[in-house]
C-alpha cells in the first residue's frame, strides 16, 4: 500500500447532494469520490426544507464508500491527513444541544415562506429601505438570509423559541451543523464552530469588524447565546471523532461559493468564478476592503485563510433557481428522466422558439432582490413543444449570469480608483450544470466571451481540500506553487447582435414576472419599492392592473362614442 501520499478530504454538501473527494494536495489531482443526492422536501407552496439527519447520514455514507474506493486503489487511508468542509450556504438548522436532534427541519437558503417577516422587518427600519443593513452585513433583508429563517422559527415555532429562551438550543448553518457533529455532538465534545464565510452570510456578522454584530442581533431579536463561534476558513477546528477517518482534524471550512472561487485560484481582485449549482453565484475578489455595490449584488467575505491571515472580500450575484429549474423540469413535469437529458432534450430543436423563461421560483435575487416575482414563461404559441421550454430553460441561467455581469461592470465603473470588472474576455465556471455542453455553448454566446471549464471541475471541493491542506502545512498556496490548470473552452459562435433582440426579450420577460406575489399582512405597504428604496414603475400589482384596464376601458369606450 502507498502511504507516502498526504491526501486531503472535501465534504461538499450542496443543496442537491452530498460529496466526499480526496485530493492529492501536491498535484491537486482528483483521487475518488462519492455523491449521494439530498431529498428536498416541499411541504407548502414556496417552501424548502431539507432533513439534517439526512445529510449528516449522506456525509457517514459518502465518507464511507469514497474511503472504500481507495482501498481498492491500494491506497492507505492514514494518508489523509486532513478534511475540509464546504457547503450549501444560509440554510438554517437549530436543534437541541443535549440530545443533538434538530429542532425542526433546516429551512433551505431558497425557501420563501420568511417574505411577511422581511415585508415587516422593512417596515421597521427608519427609511423603509431594504438595504438598511448593508452598512453592517453587506446583505438586503431578504427571505434568503439565515436571520429571516431564525426570526421566523421563533415566530412560528413555539418550542424552537422556547429552547433557545431557556438555552438548549443552537443555531448553525450547514457547516456548523456537521462540524459539532463531527467532532462528537452530544455524545461529547462537539465543536460549536463556523468559518468567517458562512457567516457573513447569516445577516448577523458585521462584515467590517468581523464579529457578531449587537444592533444587528437586536434588530431582529435572536440572543448571541445560539451562535457558533467565528474562525477563519484555515485552522485546526477539531478531529473526526468516530468512524474510518477518526482522528483526522478538520481544518478547513467555507461556503461552497467561497470555496470555488478559492478553487479557482481567484486571489487577485477582479479574478471571478461563476458555479452552476442548485442555484448559480458569480463571486468576484474584490481584495481587503469590502466594496458596496449599487447594482443589486452582495458584500460578502471572500476568504480568510488562516488565523493570521487578512480577510478578503467579494462582490456577489446570486441567481437563486438555475440547477434547480432542471430539476424542476426532471420532478414537476416529468419532461426529462435524468437531469443531464435536458441536454439531448434542447438540442432537438434550434432555439426556443422565442419563449423565454424567467425562473422566478422564489422570487429574483440579484440585481433585482424582488421577493414578490414568480416563474413566468413567455412567447407560448401553438407550435411550442418540451424540446422549446428546455432550450428556455437553459438560456434562463445565461441571461441571468449576463444580468449579473453587467451589474458587476456597472459596480466597477462606479468606483474607477480600484474598480476592476471581470474580465471581458472570458468567464471561469464550475458546478454541476457546467457538464451541459449546450449550456456552454450557449453561455459564451450570450456573454461575447470565452467561457472556461476547468478539466477537473470540482473546484468547490478542490477550495475546501486547499484550505485544510494549508492549515496542516501539506498544500501551499504560494502563487509559484499551484498546479497549472487546464481548460475546456468554448467560444461565441455568434455576434453580439443576433444575441441583442432575444436579451432585450428577456429584459421584457423578467418586467413581467414582477409583482405577482404579495403577502396579505402587509399589502398596503408593497407598492413601488425596490432594493434601492426607490419607486419603480414596473411594480405593478393585480389590483393596479385592474384598474388600469378599466380606466383604458372606458377612455377607449368615451373616444369612439
Ligand atoms: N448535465 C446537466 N445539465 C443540466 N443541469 C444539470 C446537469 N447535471 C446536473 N444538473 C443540475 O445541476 C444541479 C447539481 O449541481 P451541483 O453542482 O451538484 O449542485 P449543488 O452544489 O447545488 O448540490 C442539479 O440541480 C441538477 O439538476
Ligand atoms: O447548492 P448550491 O451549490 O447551488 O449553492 C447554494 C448556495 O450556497 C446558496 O447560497
Amino acid at each position: 500500500m502507498e502511504d507516502n501520499l498526504n491526501l486531503v478530504g472535501a465534504v461538499d454538501q450542496g443543496t442537491s447532494s452530498t460529496r466526499f473527494l480526496v485530493f492529492n494536495a501536491k498535484t491537486a489531482e482528483l483521487l475518488c469520490y462519492h455523491q449521494v443526492e439530498v431529498t428536498q422536501l416541499f411541504p407548502h407552496e414556496g417552501w424548502v426544507e431539507e432533513d439534517p439527519i439526512e445529510i449528516l447520514r449522506s456525509v457517514h455514507e459518502c465518507i464511507e464508500k469514497t474511503t472504500e474506493n481507495l482501498l481498492k486503489m491500494n491506497i492507505c487511508l492514514s494518508a489523509i491527513k486532513a478534511i475540509g468542509i464546504t457547503n450549501q450556504r444560509e440554510t438554517t438548522v437549530v436543534w437541541d444541544k443535549l440530545t443533538g436532534q434538530p429542532l425542526h427541519n433546516a429551512i433551505v437558503w431558497c425557501d420563501n415562506r420568511t417574505q411577511s417577516t422581511v415585508d415587516q422587518l422593512v417596515a421597521k427600519t427608519p427609511n423603509k429601505s431594504q438595504d438598511y443593513l448593508k452598512k453592517y452585513c453587506g446583505l438586503p433583508i431578504s427571505t434568503y438570509f439565515s436571520a429571516v429563517k431564525i426570526r421566523w422559527l421563533m415566530d412560528n415555532r413555539p418550542d424552537v423559541k422556547k429552547a433557545i429562551d431557556e438555552g438548549t438550543a443552537l443555531f448553525g448553518t450547514i457547516d456548523s451543523w456537521l462540524l459539532w457533529n463531527l467532532t462528537g455532538g452530544a455524545k461529547g465534545g462537539g465543536k460549536h464552530v463556523t468559518d468567517i464565510t458562512n457567516a457573513s452570510r447569516t445577516m448577523l456578522f458585521n462584515i467590517r469588524t468581523q464579529q457578531w454584530d449587537d444592533e444587528l442581533l437586536n434588530f431582529f431579536s435572536i440572543p448571541a447565546s445560539v451562535l457558533p463561534e467565528v474562525r477563519s476558513s484555515s485552522e485546526h477546528y477539531g478531529d473526526m471523532c468516530e468512524g474510518v477517518l477518526s482522528g483526522v482534524p478538520l481544518c478547513g471550512c467555507l461556503g461552497d461559493q467561497h470555496a470555488a472561487l478559492v478553487g479557482h485560484t481567484c486571489f487577485s481582485p477582479g479574478d471571478a468564478k461563476n458555479t452552476y449549482g442548485t442555484g448559480c453565484f458569480l463571486l468576484q475578489n474584490t481584495g481587503k476592503r469590502p466594496i458596496t455595490s449599487k447594482h443589486g449584488l452582495l458584500t460578502t467575505v471572500a476568504y480568510k485563510l488562516g488565523k493570521d491571515e487578512p480577510t478578503h472580500y467579494a462582490l456577489e450575484g446570486s441567481i437563486a433557481v438555475a440547477g434547480g429549474l432542471v430539476r424542476w423540469l426532471r420532478d414537476n413535469l416529468g419532461i426529462i428522466k435524468e437531469s443531464a437529458d435536458i441536454e439531448e432534450l434542447a438540442r432537438t430543436v434550434n432555439g426556443s422558439g422565442e419563449v423565454v423563461f424567467v425562473p422566478a421560483f422564489s422570487g429574483l435575487y440579484a440585481p433585482y432582490w424582488r421577493t414578490d416575482a414568480r416563474g413566468t414563461v413567455c412567447g407560448i404559441t401553438q407550435w411550442t413543444t418540451k424540446a422549446h421550454i428546455a432550450y428556455a430553460a437553459l438560456e434562463a441561467v445565461c441571461f441571468q449570469t449576463r444580468e449579473i455581469i453587467e451589474a458587476m461592470r456597472q459596480d466597477a465603473c462606479d468606483v474607477p480608483e480600484d474598480g476592476k470588472s471581470p474580465s471581458t474576455t472570458s468567464l471561469q465556471v464550475d458546478g454541476g450544470m457546467t457538464n451541459n455542453q449546450l449550456l456552454m455553448q450557449l453561455q459564451a454566446n450570450i456573454l461575447g466571451c470565452t467561457v472556461l471549464k476547468p478539466s477537473m471541475p470540482e473546484s468547490t471541493a478542490l477550495g475546501a481540500a486547499m484550505a485544510a491542506g494549508k492549515a496542516i502545512g501539506v498544500w501551499s498556496l504560494k502563487p509559484e506553487d499551484l498546479t497549472t490548470v487546464t481548460f475546456e473552452r468554448f467560444e461565441p459562435t455568434i455576434s453580439q447582435d443576433q444575441i441583442a433582440s432575444h436579451y432585450a426579450k428577456w429584459k421584457l420577460a423578467v418586467q413581467k414576472s414582477m409583482g405577482w406575489h404579495y403577502s396579505s399582512e402587509t399589502d398596503s405597504n408593497l407598492p413601488g419599492t425596490d432594493s434601492q428604496g426607490t419607486t419603480s414603475a414596473n411594480h405593478i400589482f393585480p389590483g393596479t392592473v385592474f384598474i388600469m384596464s378599466t380606466f383604458l376601458l372606458l377612455a377607449f369606450t368615451r373616444d369612439t362614442s
